[in-house]
């Protein structure tokens, strides 16, 4: 067993540039966003003059106070990106020119952006302009997230990265609080059980077949697309989104139980999925079958009440998740996880399509967020799981990739989710909720995420998976706020 931190990247020799590089790259954000909301907010228009806007702040004029903000924020990160610059500079000699390079892009391209902000506001913002401004800020966002990748990759020399430093106490196939099947499941339903306790048992392996630990989140992305798909003028009947969320969870149980039958075989190689109930036998294949075509059955009826899209929709979900990513993408292919993003961005659509009965572009960016969330979601269990996942014949990204790539990957889809939630915003008009979520969630995100390049162990793979969840489903619940209530 590798010792924690004893090939740890070399930390003490370029602490400074990638703690720098990762405060820029988060202030960027943060100034994306607060452009987006001043673009919203019209604050153009209040303030005219460039670099200071004339007249008194106050709190009766939103629209001058966001344009103050977005300005502060930017003197601020101008001096961070500056600062990061200064030390690239000094510490030339030992980062790796495609570092320079992305970060010079990066540093070039901060006073383009102020250059552009001074000409929306003297001039007075048009299209192309407010375009050019809010697609340059994520460029610039972009260079700065990959010359972090870059600089957080391990040198060759450095200790080979086919290790996982496990901390003691730590073991990938005895991790209790984890999102492991395997610790809560009730194995077996013997026979000499009394009768109360084998009922029991059975339908807990029942209800352990639907997957219902993903439901919360799924079920909040089919909300979000409901709540943005009323903001266009379309009633949004409590009849729909009961019936919406109902089909959403009948539709996830069908897929997930008929993942359990599909992969009954390979659970049984793996530690995580041993214990599942039709690997252990609890539930004889043919009724868990059953069980799954009911409940897809009883899902498209329950979307049908909603509307024919709705039910279509629910319908190539349950087909892409069994059969497309279960039977194909999975066992065969590294992408298995980017191309199966499908699956969990359709309940986005779903949602939309409940409410308007047809397809739109917000729906469609929602549904990119969570495609793109999907990655970084997943390769943290990935790593954690490589072994077990290796076990299984499963072609993961780090089993077939290495460890290395995959932390690269998930800092890559980080950032692409950030900047999907900014065009989602822009292409919305959600406001400062949904941008202060997406600000302070993503900074976290972004916090463990680094972490893990750090650390590289499992609890740090476990706190990245985890504020992945808990980005997007405060996203989520922001979307519905803004959309809703504010
Ligand atoms: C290719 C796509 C995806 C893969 C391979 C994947 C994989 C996984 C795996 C293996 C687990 C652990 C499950 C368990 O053992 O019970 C998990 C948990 C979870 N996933 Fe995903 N996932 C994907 C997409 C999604 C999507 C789209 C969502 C929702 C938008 C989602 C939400 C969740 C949630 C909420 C959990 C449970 C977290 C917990 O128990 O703390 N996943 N995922
Ligand atoms: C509305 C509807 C039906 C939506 C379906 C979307 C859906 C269920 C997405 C879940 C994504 C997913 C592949 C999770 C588990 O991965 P895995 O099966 O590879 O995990 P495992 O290794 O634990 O089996």
């Amino acid at each position: 067993m590798q010792q924690r931190g004893s090939h740890v990247f070399n930390r003490d020799a370029r602490p400074d540039v990638s703690a720098l590089l990762a405060a820029t790259a988060m202030g960027v954000y943060l100034l994306v966003v607060a452009g987006a909301t001043a673009s919203i907010a019209d604050a153009a228009r209040a303030c005219t003059n460039w670099p200071v806007c004339r007249g008194p702040v106050t709190l009766a004029e939103p629209a001058l106070l966001i344009a103050w903000g977005h300005r502060a924020v930017a003197l601020l990160v101008g001096c961070l990106a500056l600062a990061t610059g200064v030390a690239a500079v000094r510490a030339r000699h030992r980062l790796r020119p495609r570092v320079l390079a992305a970060l010079a892009l990066g540093v070039v391209l901060f006073p383009v952006q102020v250059g552009i902000g001074a000409v929306v506001v003297t001039s007075g913002p048009t299209d192309l302009l407010t375009t050019a401004h809010l697609v340059v800020g994520m460029v610039l966002f972009t260079a700065l997230v990959v010359a972090l990748a870059w600089e957080l990759e391990p040198d060759a020399s450095d200790a080979p990265d086919d290790g996982w430093a496990v901390e003691p106490g730590l073991d990938s196939s005895d991790e209790s609080d984890e999102p492991t099947v395997a610790a809560d499941a009730a194995t077996t339903a013997p026979a000499d059980l009394p009768p109360l306790r084998r009922a029991t048992a059975t339908l807990s392996a029942y209800f352990r077949l639907m997957k219902p630990r993903l439901m919360w989140l799924l079920c909040l992305v089919a909300a979000a697309g409901m709540a943005l798909a009323s903001t266009g003028g379309d009633d949004l009947t409590v009849r729909a989104v009961v019936l919406t969320l109902g089909g959403g969870v009948l539709a996830i149980g069908a897929s997930g139980t008929f993942n359990h039958v599909l992969e009954r075989e390979k659970d049984k190689k793996m530690d995580r999925t041993s214990d599942r109930p039709i690997a252990t036998h609890q539930i004889p294949v043919r009724r868990a079958v059953a069980f799954g075509v009911g409940l897809a059955g009883l899902s498209l009826a329950v979307f049908a009440q909603v509307n024919l899209l709705a039910a279509a929709l629910g319908l190539s979900a349950i087909l892409f998740y069994s059969v497309v990513y279960t039977l194909v993408l999975k066992p065969n292919t590294v992408q298995n996880t980017v191309i199966g993003g499908f699956a969990g961005a359709l309940p986005a659509l779903i949602g939309w399509a409940a409410v308007t009965g047809t397809f739109g572009l917000p729906g469609l960016a929602l549904a990119g967020v969570i495609f793109l969330w999907t990655p970084a979601h997943f390769y943290n269990l990935a790593l954690a799981y490589k072994e077990d996942y290796a076990k299984g014949g499963f072609p993961m990204m780090p089993v077939v990739r290495g460890e290395a790539e995959t932390r690269k990957h998930i800092l890559y889809y980080l950032a692409a989710t950030l900047v999907a939630a900014v065009a989602l915003a822009a292409m919305t008009g959600l406001g400062w909720v949904y941008a202060a979520t997406t600000c302070a969630f993503g900074g976290v995100f972004l916090w463990a995420v680094l972490r893990l390049h750090r650390e590289r162990t499992e609890s740090a793979a476990f706190r990245a998976f985890h504020a992945s969840n808990a980005y997007l489903g405060a996203l989520l619940v922001a979307i519905v706020v803004d959309a809703l209530a504010v």
